[in-house]
């Protein structure tokens, strides 16, 4: 039996979120391995992760940052209507039209992402290999009606994600063929049902654990 040290539950947003990063991190093992050298550096010596430690981890937040880009976790945001007529960019929007806002296409435009089209943290990374967040980064939506759980969530994922990582390797197994990455569509969007192997890391790096 492992332990670790989970004491919250993801919300389904979260969750889906979150299993899209698993589906990539296996099958770019590069990348899980390099989070894990970051973590292992900047956590040596702690027993758990804080959320502060997010600020001495660059190359994490990256890779949490593109997993939540390429999740796109809600595509379509939550439908609005405009509740006086509106002008916007020359085009007129009378009141009452309902507005819905993409979401997918801002955060795969051409011009806004270096590799719009790839699974790849460098979107997010300048060349001296510091974080940098993106305008174009808005899986929460923006303006005043923006998702209320942001901090919450990303929070969620950053803690999640550390702790996982930091005690298991996930590896894509061998048997399970070529991964499948088109998302099941629906208000929120989650990766097709896949298995996972995990195995536990080594002790040294903080991977305690009360096998029995
Ligand atoms: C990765 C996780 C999440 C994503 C990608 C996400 C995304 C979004 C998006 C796109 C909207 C629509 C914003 C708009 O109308 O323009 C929204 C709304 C909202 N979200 Fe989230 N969300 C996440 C997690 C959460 C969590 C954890 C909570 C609360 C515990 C939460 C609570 C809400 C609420 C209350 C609204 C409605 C806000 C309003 O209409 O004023 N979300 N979310």
């Amino acid at each position: 039996m492992y332990s670790l040290d989970l004491h919250f539950a993801g919300t389904d947003t979260t969750s889906n979120t979150l299993l899209t990063g698993f589906l990539y991190l296996m099958n770019y093992p590069h990348v899980q391995e390099r989070c894990q050298q970051e973590i292992d550096q900047v956590l040596e010596g702690k027993d758990l992760v804080s959320y502060e430690d997010r600020n001495n981890m660059p190359y994490v937040q990256a890779v949490i940052h593109e997993i939540q880009r390429i999740a796109n976790t809600v595509p379509l945001s939550v439908f609005h209507c405009t509740t006086k007529d509106t002008e916007l960019m020359g085009y007129s929007i009378p009141k009452g039209t309902m507005i819905i806002q993409n979401l997918n296409s801002v955060l795969r435009e051409e011009g806004q992402w270096k590799f719009p089209h790839e699974f790849n943290p460098e979107n997010f990374l300048n060349e001296q290999g510091e974080f940098v967040k993106q305008e174009a980064f808005m899986p929460f939506s923006a303006g005043p009606r923006m998702c209320l759980g942001e901090g919450l969530a990303r929070m969620e994922l950053f803690l999640m994600m550390v702790t996982l990582l930091r005690k298991f390797k996930f590896i894509w197994p061998e048997d399970a063929g070529k991964p499948d990455f088109t998302p099941v569509y629906g208000v929120t969007l989650t990766p097709k049902p896949y298995h996972m192997k995990v195995q536990l890391r080594s002790k040294q790096r903080g991977a305690e654990t009360d096998e029995k």
